[in-house]
């Protein structure tokens, strides 16, 4: 049996998507509140959840995940009666507050969270945690007290690399010989970049720690030639994002000679709309008008390796926090990401000081005015 003592919950948290089509403009409006997004970037983005009638696969995708994560976890030897694993999100229903209350109606205290995001960056990173915070403060307003921490970052862990270099390795075979890897990830504003992780653009860097882990990993004779490139951008074009965009790098490796492309959605846990859009809808229709053979691979998101490596975080992080000193195991980059969050990780350029949970400088504000016993302090 493996205890995730001190933790008496765990929770799925996820981006959230529409299901029918009366939820998308609420849905993207949750999305982009406060974002500063063009009102037509927003009409656009709603036509690519209309194309799947309305329905984002997103939530699907989690369902999976959250069932393989329960048979992973017991397959470690965790007993779901005693920690139970919830799934909640920032932008759409289940929504984390709501689900945070569920929990501490059902006796959690203190929970573990597993964000369905690889890399760090204020939107894959302190974005959660600053809905965390947000649920955390509207829970202790109805004398609910409860305690959050994150899992670390993954984008190092075999689990997540090793199903996508199988899939590229299998791809490769499909395309011409010569041909390149692209790996593809959600653009940022540069600015957001220069801010990621504890001393910045740790989200370039992450990814191409990445990109090179896999390619080590792929069984080829020859490892072929890749370039990291960019989807889905958004934001006034006045303001600088990641650079080049998935459609201009297919039109420049046709003039470069190139005879095809593995497209690998490298930035992304599932086929989410991004991957069914950006890159299977539009990225490869471009493909289509070069005549450049283009092939997408997989996603890690349904591998059982993936559910097993975020369970065994889940289990590492427990002894963690039970001060035993775990293996961190790391297959990528410069050794395992931190577990909490220093202050200033991946910064809010907009608001500087808005509250985040699962970083040293999280408290929970203690609110007075509630007849409820005095909110326990965390960090
Ligand atoms: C880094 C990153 C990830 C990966 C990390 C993670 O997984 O969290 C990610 C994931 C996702 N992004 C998603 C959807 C959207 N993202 C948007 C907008 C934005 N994303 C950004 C970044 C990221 N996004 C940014 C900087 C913006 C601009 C607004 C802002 O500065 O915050 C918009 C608004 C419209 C638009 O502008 O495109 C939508 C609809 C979905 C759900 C898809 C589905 O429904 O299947 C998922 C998983
Ligand atoms: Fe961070």
């Amino acid at each position: 049996m493996s205890s995730l003592k001190p933790y008496d919950a765990v929770l799925l948290l996820s981006f959230g998507g529409p299901e029918a089509p009366d939820e998308v403009m609420p849905f993207l409006e949750n999305v982009t509140r406060g974002r500063g997004i063009p009102r037509e970037r927003l009409l656009e983005v709603s036509e690519h959840y209309m194309h799947f009638g309305g329905r984002s696969p997103i939530n699907d995708e989690n369902r999976a995940l959250l069932a393989n994560l329960r048979e992973q976890l017991t397959a470690a030897g965790v007993d779901l009666d005693q920690t139970p694993v919830y799934w909640g999100n920032r932008n759409w229903a289940p929504f984390t507050t709501d689900v945070l209350r569920e929990a501490h109606e059902n006796g959690a205290r203190r929970v573990l969270a597993v964000v369905t995001s690889a890399y760090p960056s204020y939107s894959g990173c302190r974005q959660y945690r600053e809905d965390l915070a947000e649920a955390l403060i509207t829970l202790s307003r109805e004398g609910r007290s409860m305690r959050v921490d994150k899992i670390r970052h993954y984008f190092d862990q075999d689990g997540f690399l090793s199903p996508i270099a199988e899939s590229i390795t299998e791809a490769l075979g499909t395309v011409p010989t010569g041909s390149h890897i692209a790996f593809v990830t959600h653009s940022i504003p540069d600015a957001m970049d220069d801010a990621s992780g504890p001393q910045g653009n740790a989200y370039t860097k992450t990814h191409r720690e990445a990109c090179e882990a896999v390619l080590s990993l792929l069984a080829v004779d020859t490892v072929p030639e890749w370039d990291l490139v960019y989807c889905s951008r958004s934001g006034p074009p006045s303001q600088p994002w990641l650079e080049p965009d998935i459609g201009d790098h297919l039109a420049g490796l046709k003039n470069a000679g190139v005879p095809g492309v593995v497209c690998v959605p490298i930035g992304f846990v599932s086929d989410h709309m991004e991957v069914v859009f950006d890159l299977d809808t539009e990225a490869e229709e471009i493909a289509q008008g070069l005549d450049l053979p283009f092939v997408r691979a997989a996603t890690s998101g349904r591998a059982t390796a993936f559910a097993a490596m975020l369970a065994s975080l889940v289990v590492e992080r427990a002894a963690a926090e039970r001060g035993e000193n775990p293996e961190r195991g790391s297959q990528a980059g410069s050794g395992p990401w931190h577990d909490v969050c220093p202050a200033g990780c991946c910064a809010n350029l907009r608001n500087p000081d808005k509250p985040a949970a699962c970083g040293v400088d999280w408290v929970l504000p203690i609110d007075t005015s509630s007849a409820a016993a005095p909110a326990e302090v965390t960090r």
